[in-house]
């Protein structure tokens, strides 16, 4: 079967600093795969070459069989990308937003406005029509980003730190919503720090460590019969307090 997501060679350097250096993945369809790794790891650099929206200096990547470089429009009918802040119009409703990316897109005002109001329903974005996207709370925020990029039913779901500053209910909202996308045959593919999230919901995880990976197979196969997070300390290597600094944090104040 055909990757939902294929990268070779994938590198990537702004002046000095090697982003990433040198990235293989290979994403089954129809899984639920997450990007885990430090600060500064590489993840979103590495989903921004996967997802067309940076050129990599050398390397490919390739979306349902589609090269994402030579063919970036076709590629990117394919993914719908959620970023870890989605640029949107603070001017415009949720309505008009998903209105204004479908045609963007290219698509028919009745399908655009058929899927719209089923996408606003399943977002729970229905109760304040009128309220502008810059008045919106971050989980609102988050929903409608994940509105625009299912719009045009992308084969494969791109998110960097969907879950980030989530409170649980929203949390538990996303979570849903992407179990139901993946119901529907889609491949989701998520960034995350919060490993018990990724231990939770991916069929598989890469880890990635100063631009390379590190490890990578199904949740099983990576965490070894440990916690997740336990595994993602060891390979990325965990730091410890020097013993004897920051004793003035536990004393009494003077
Ligand atoms: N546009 C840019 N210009 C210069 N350096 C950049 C740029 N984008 C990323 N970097 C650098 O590349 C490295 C990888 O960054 P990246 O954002 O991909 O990591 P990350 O794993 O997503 O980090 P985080 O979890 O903190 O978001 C970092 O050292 C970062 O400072």
């Amino acid at each position: 079967m055909t990757a939902a997501l294929l990268a070779r060679g994938l590198m990537k350097s702004f002046g000095p600093v090697r982003a990433v250096d040198g990235i293989d993945l290979e994403i089954p369809q129809g899984t639920f795969y997450g990007i885990a790794g430090p600060n500064g790891a590489g993840k979103s650099t590495t989903l921004r070459l996967l997802t067309g929206l940076l050129r990599p200096d050398a390397g490919t990547a390739s979306v349902a069989g589609i090269p994402v470089w030579p063919d970036p429009q076709a590629a990117k009918r394919e993914i719908g990308f959620v970023p870890d802040n989605p640029l949107l119009f603070d001017r415009l409703t949720a309505a008009e937003m998903l209105e204004y990316a479908g045609l963007l897109r290219g698509m028919k005002p009745d399908v655009i406005a058929a899927r719209a109001t089923e996408l606003l329903s399943v977002l729970d974005l229905v109760d304040s029509p009128d309220q502008l996207i810059a008045d919106f709370s971050l989980g609102m925020i988050k929903r409608i980003g994940l509105g625009v990029a299912l719009l045009h039913s992308p084969k494969v779901l791109v998110l960097d730190e969907p879950f980030g500053a989530l409170d649980p209910v929203n949390t538990q909202v996303m979570e849903d919503l992407l179990q139901l996308y993946r119901a529907g045959g889609g491949t989701v593919v998520f960034a995350s720090h919060v490993m018990d999230v990724v231990q939770r919901l991916c069929d598989r995880v890469v880890v990635i460590g100063n631009g390379r990976v590190l490890a990578e197979g199904t949740v099983a196969e990576v965490s070894h019969g440990r916690p997740l997070q336990d595994a993602f300390v060891e390979l990325v290597g965990g730091r410890d307090l020097k013993e004897g600094g920051l004793k003035w944090l536990s004393s009494s104040p003077d």
